[in-house]
């Protein structure tokens, strides 16, 4: 049974999944097997009954995004110009969104080989961690401050400009830093899906949201508890692929005894991103047009989509 409030229609899993019935397409093996190279834990059923519905209704958006980009330029007698869709990704460090983000172009680019998607994260967009010392918010990471968003605003409008080429700096899990001179290279495609735990934020210091480039946005919720257990669950992974390279941040944690080093992690969950989540990200949630609802072993089991 569909549920609603005044904002967002609730769906579950079961009363989602019937939806439309051009979504039940099955996936195809290339499908499969993009999906598995990307995360082999993620859940096929929940990508044919959860991903699979809402990519169908994300290209619907998509189709009256032309349309309408093609009237607004017919009336206004101005020339034809591709203007990308933007898709956002919200939710707190560690709920999946990067995840999220990647099965969603998976999804795009096999349903729909025709359109060009490319995504970026605004990790990259973070101070690099000699300026975040210098600024003396290195303890910080994460929280808006941390954040060049006028950068960030401004690629957002090149990439609604249409412009080509633009270069986005790269963060790094390993190094726990910007990646210097290295970038990623958006060149006007159809859709863009833009992943990040500020999406939905307003920055402090300009009066403009992010998410007023945004044409659909996503927000991945869960209880602040399992995300803690995915947080060091990922912590893990990054201490095992530490381990033999000293280049890593992770390096000298993987030298510590396992139980200090998730002490540590628990520590830094604590002081840092759970305080983030509640003060900065949750209170975004309600700005997004669908909310992803995880529960355990990060199965969806509701999908929240928003009246107006
Ligand atoms: N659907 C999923 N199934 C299984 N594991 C997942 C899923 N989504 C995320 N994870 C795992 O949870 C952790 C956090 O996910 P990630 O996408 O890195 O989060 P975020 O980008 O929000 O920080 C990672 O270890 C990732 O492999
Ligand atoms: C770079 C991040 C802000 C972004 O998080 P993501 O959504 O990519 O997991 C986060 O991973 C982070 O480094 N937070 C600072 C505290 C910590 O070390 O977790």
């Amino acid at each position: 049974m569909v549920e609603e409030d005044r904002s967002y229609y609730r769906f579950f899993k079961d009363d989602w999944k019937k939806l439309a019935p051009e979504a039940k397409l099955p996936l195809s093996g290339q499908q499969l097997k993009a999906i598995k190279s990307l995360n082999d834990r993620i859940s096929l059923q929940d990508v044919q009954d959860i991903y699979v519905p809402l990519v169908h209704l994300l290209i619907k958006k998509f189709r009256s995004f032309q349309e309408w980009q093609a009237t607004k330029t017919d009336f206004l007698s101005l020339p034809e110009k591709r203007v990308p869709f933007v898709i956002g990704i919200s939710g707190s460090v560690a709920v999946g969104k990067s995840t999220t983000a990647r099965l969603l172009q998976v999804l795009l680019t096999n349903f729909f080989p025709d359109l060009k998607s490319q995504l970026i994260t605004t990790d990259g967009f973070l101070y690099s961690n000699t300026e975040l010392e210098k600024r003396g918010i290195l303890d910080r990471k994460g929280f808006p401050e941390s954040y060049d968003m006028a950068s960030l605003l401004s690629f957002m409008g090149s990439v609604k400009n249409g412009q080509e080429k633009i270069q986005v700096p790269l963060y790094s899990h390993q190094s726990y830093d910007i990646v210097p001179d290295q970038y990623e290279s958006i060149n006007n495609p159809d859709i863009l899906i833009v992943e990040g735990i500020n999406v939905l934020q307003l920055p402090s210091n300009q009066n403009i949201y992010i998410s007023d480039f945004f044409d659909w946005s996503v927000y991945v919720d869960a209880n602040p508890e399992l995300i803690e257990k995915w947080f060091l669950e990922r912590f893990g992974i990054l201490l095992d692929t530490a381990f033999h390279n000293p280049d890593d941040y992770y390096y000298e944690y993987a030298q510590w005894p396992r139980e200090k080093a998730f002490a540590e992690a628990k520590r830094v969950w604590e002081t840092v991103d759970l305080p983030n989540l509640n003060e900065f990200i949750l209170p975004t949630r309600s700005r997004a047009n669908v909310i992803l609802h995880k529960v355990e072993h990060h199965a969806m089991d509701m999908v929240y989509l928003r009246k107006y």
